[in-house]
C-alpha cells in the first residue's frame, strides 16, 4: 500500500508537565485539538519538516526534537496510508501565537483533552508519558471518526 508522509510534533514544557496542542482551524482535522505538523516536501527530511512545520504552525523554533512514534492510518476505501512521524520538542525557542492554522493552548501533559483530539490519541499517548518509543496502526472507517482495528507496540528504535 502507498504511503503519503506526514509530521505530528509536540512542544514539551518538562519544567511544568505541560504540552503545547493547537486547535486546528482549517483543512483536514479541523476543530480537533492536535500537535502541529503537515505534509513532509520532497526537499526536506522528515525531521525537517517537522521543524519546519512547528514553526509555521505555532511561531516555536526547535533546538531539540527527536523522534517518539510512527503511526500509520488506513482508510476505508482509501488507496493510500498516512504515515505519520510523531515528534518531542524539549527545547525551543519563542513564545507560541495564533497563526491561521492553529490556535495554541498549553495542557498538563496528564490532563489531555481527548475528547477533542482524534480517537487515536488515547492509545498511544501513555507510550509519550512513559517515553516508551511506539509504533501503531489504525484502521479507521469512512467517516474518518471512528477506527475499527488497531495494533500499538513499544520499540527500541525507529
Ligand atoms: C499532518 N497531520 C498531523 C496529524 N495527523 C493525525 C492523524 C491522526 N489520526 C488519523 C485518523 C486521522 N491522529 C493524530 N493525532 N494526528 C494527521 C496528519
Amino acid at each position: 500500500m502507498a504511503h503519503r508522509l506526514y509530521t505530528l510534533v509536540f512542544p514539551m514544557d518538562e519544567q511544568n508537565d505541560r504540552v503545547l496542542l493547537g486547535m486546528k482551524k482549517r483543512g483536514f482535522g479541523r476543530d480537533k485539538l492536535n500537535g502541529f505538523g503537515g505534509k513532509v516536501e520532497a526537499n526536506e527530511t522528515i525531521t525537517k519538516g517537522a521543524e519546519r512545520e512547528l514553526t509555521e504552525e505555532s511561531g516555536l523554533v526547535t533546538k531539540s526534537i527527536k523522534q517518539c512514534g510512527l503511526l500509520l492510518f488506513y482508510f476505508e476505501k482509501d488507496p493510500v496510508a498516512m504515515e505519520v512521524h510523531v515528534f518531542l520538542v524539549d527545547r525551543y525557542e519563542g513564545a507560541a501565537v495564533e497563526t491561521d492554522e492553529m490556535r495554541p493552548q498549553w495542557f498538563g501533559i496528564r490532563d489531555m483533552p481527548f475528547e477533542r483530539m482524534w480517537a487515536d490519541d488515547s492509545h498511544w499517548w501513555p507510550y509519550v508519558l512513559r517515553g516508551q518509543k511506539f509504533v501503531g496502526q489504525f484502521w479507521f472507517k469512512a467517516d474518518q471518526v471512528t477506527f475499527t482495528q488497531h495494533t500499538l507496540r513499544a520499540v527500541d528504535s525507529l
